[in-house]
């Protein structure tokens, strides 16, 4: 598995069509410089509590650049929490990732299961960094990354041991999502999604939630969403994990950094008013 297909499939839809331009048109140094950081280039959020010893004072020189790396490590945090909920993986087992960006958590699967990682994204440039990514870190024979539809995903049946969304079912129907996960992933594998989701507590989706949509041109789903269209489609959450705690440090630290998108303010205050939760999923296929 060393060459990148070049077979590109026409949109499944206009919607789609939009969204793969968005991604081939996106360079936003929020992204692109916490990447550069150690080569492992995201489009996900961070967990964790943040390392104020590690960042220093805010006068110093270096301070903008820790403060990057201090991104950019909760980042790769949110990653590795995802990869922990997988379950035993082999070198033989085949993963996928649906909507897998520049293809970070696919290089940190590889790297921690030795396993082949399949990525899908609806954008051209994505896929072409992560496969160059892949190539450069001499990977491309395990990672790869493909210019497919995450609903009719290029996989035999039953042919992953996990499968995941790590902030990319947002952009899709859940019913028909789930369905085609439950399809690649062999019975007793393993589904993982990190998601913001609004709270069905709150009543329906509130003005921030509305500008998170309208900011990324995605349509975010209620958790009852997520946890009744699992249930119909053979997925059984095995866990269920609130991470807007976790995050919060991130996006408070992100606010006050030069990286900021205008888009900080809505997550926060969603966040702290819970009309917006950020979760982890973990369910079994049976
Ligand atoms: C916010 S990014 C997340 C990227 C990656 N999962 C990560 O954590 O860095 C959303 C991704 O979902 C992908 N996406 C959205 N709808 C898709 C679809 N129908 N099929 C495949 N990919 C899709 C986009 O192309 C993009 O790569
Ligand atoms: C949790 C939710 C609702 C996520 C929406 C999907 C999304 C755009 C994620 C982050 O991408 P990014 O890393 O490209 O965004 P940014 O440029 O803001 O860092
Ligand atoms: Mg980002």
């Amino acid at each position: 598995m060393t060459s990148t297909s070049v077979f590109i499939p026409a949109p499944a839809t206009p919607y789609q069509g939009d969204i793969a331009r968005y991604w081939d048109h996106e360079a936003r140094p929020v992204n692109l410089r916490l990447g550069d950081v150690d080569g492992l280039y995201h489009h996900h959020y961070g967990i964790g509590d943040v390392d104020h010893a590690a960042l220093g004072d805010p006068g110093d020189s270096t301070y903008e650049n820790r403060l990057i790396a201090e991104l950019h490590r909760l980042e790769s945090a949110q990653a590795e929490l995802l990869l922990d909920h997988l379950g035993p993986i082999g070198r033989g087992d085949t993963l996928v990732d649906a909507g897998c960006g520049r293809g970070g958590s696919m290089v940190m699967a590889h790297q921690r299961f030795g396993c082949t990682v399949e990525g899908v994204t609806l954008s051209a440039k994505q896929a072409d960094f992560a496969n160059r990514r892949a190539r450069e870190l001499g990977v491309a024979d395990h990672v790869r990354a493909r210019v497919r539809n995450m609903l009719d995903m290029p996989f035999e049946t039953g042919q992953a041991a996990a499968s995941w969304n790590n902030e990319s079912s947002m952009y899709v129907d859940l019913h028909d999502l789930f369905a085609e996960h439950a399809r690649v992933l062999t019975v007793g594998g393993r589904y993982v999604t990190i998601t913001g989701c609004w709270n069905p507590r709150y009543g329906q989706p509130s003005k921030w939630v509305s500008q998170i949509n309208a900011h990324f041109e995605c349509n975010i789903h209620s958790r009852r969403e997520y946890l009744r269209a699992m249930a119909d489609n053979r997925l059984v959450p095995q866990a269920v994990i609130d991470l807007t705690a976790a995050t919060l440090p991130y996006w408070e630290l992100r606010a006050t950094s030069s990286l900021v998108t205008g888009i900080e303010d809505a997550f926060i205050r969603s966040y702290k008013d819970g009309s917006f939760q950020y979760l982890l999923i973990a369910a079994d296929r049976v």
